[in-house]
């Protein structure tokens, strides 16, 4: 099975930057692109994200052998149910969502008997919109697919290599799976992010400049972080629900053994702990997980 045509639904940061890196890494592709935002759109023509710009899902699909959905989770049953006329019979359908078990019960609602593989990048910023968007987002990063138990192997395969082409590490998944190891490495940190930001800017002792003065180091990690977007992350949040809250059980557990070191004055607590994460830190830069991130892979 071969992807000649690829239509992309929604181009904000992942939709555009999968039109950039096929327009760089793949120009043989050839490439559809929608969104309901007319700005968007206008901004996307302006920008060549897409071969062809299209005034509605169903233009974009028409003749697609791969559509992407690279809309918030929340929006995926709704860009599911839009394309589910036009969409060829023998087209592939996926996805970027953050979480996996809600957007692959939505897709299968919408387009019952159709080959459905949601997938992962596992790659972003805190920016969003379709002039955020850059050719190497996905290099060296891991994409997640996730198929249902009868998915077709040669659309596994044929989805595995559009990846690996985009420069990707391809790696499959069980959706449920996917869901908790993404609530503990990517969500809950976003959540901590958002709290810790939003509580600094509630204090009454110190002032909002204040704030933003001496944001040095590591608050300031956390302020990139929680300028993400507020209704992907909302989406995410609310899609991911069991496992964000099966994961935040246990760290407001681990949080709260801190808490009682710290007033008991526990040293020894402290350093182990500090000593673990400090050894992690180092494992993961070995296994250059970091590389592509940000401040290393962009060009703005
Ligand atoms: N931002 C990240 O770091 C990141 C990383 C990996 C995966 N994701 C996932 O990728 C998806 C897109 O995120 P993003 O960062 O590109 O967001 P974005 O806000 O930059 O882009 C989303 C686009 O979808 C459009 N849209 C919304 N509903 C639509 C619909 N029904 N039909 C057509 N277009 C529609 C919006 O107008 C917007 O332009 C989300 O599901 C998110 O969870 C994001
Ligand atoms: O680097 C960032 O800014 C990100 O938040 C990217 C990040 C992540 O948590 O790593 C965010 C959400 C995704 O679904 C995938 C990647």
């Amino acid at each position: 099975m071969r992807i000649e045509r690829v239509a992309i639904i929604g181009l904000g940061l992942l939709g555009s930057s999968i039109g950039l890196a096929l327009r760089e890494r793949a120009p043989g592709i050839a490439t559809t692109g929608f969104d309901a935002n007319p700005n968007v759109r206008a901004k996307a023509e302006e920008l060549g994200l897409v071969g062809v710009v299209c005034e509605s899902p169903a233009e974009a699909v028409r003749e697609a052998d791969l559509v992407v959905l690279c809309v918030p989770v929340g929006a995926m049953s709704e860009a599911a149910a839009a394309i589910a006329e036009a969409l060829p019979a023998r087209a592939i359908v996926s996805d970027v969502g953050s979480s996996k078990q809600s957007v692959a019960r939505a897709l299968a609602e919408a387009l019952p008997g159709r080959c459905v593989i949601p997938a992962h990048p596992v790659a972003g910023t805190e920016e969003s919109g379709p002039e955020a968007g850059f050719a190497t987002l996905f290099v060296g990063r891991w994409c997640i697919l996730t198929p249902p138990e009868d998915a077709d192997p040669e659309a596994l395969e044929a989805l595995s290599d559009f990846w690996a082409g985009l420069g990707a590490r391809v790696e499959v998944m069980d959706a449920g799976h996917h869901d908790l190891v993404l609530a503990v490495t990517s969500h809950i940190p976003h959540l901590i992010a958002f709290t810790i930001v939003g509580t600094a800017s509630d204090l009454e002792e110190v002032t909002r400049s204040e704030v933003i003065k001496y944001s040095a180091g590591g608050f300031r990690d956390f302020t990139r972080i929680a300028a993400s977007d507020p209704v992907m992350w909302r989406d995410v949040f609310l899609n991911n629900r069991e496992a964000v809250l099966e994961m935040l059980g246990r760290f407001t557990e681990d949080l709260t053994a801190l808490q009682r070191a710290i007033r008991s004055g526990d040293g020894e607590t402290l350093h182990d702990l500090f000593s673990r994460t400090r050894a992690i830190r180092r494992q993961v830069i070995e296994q250059g997980q970091d590389e592509s991130k940000p401040d290393f892979g962009r060009s703005h």
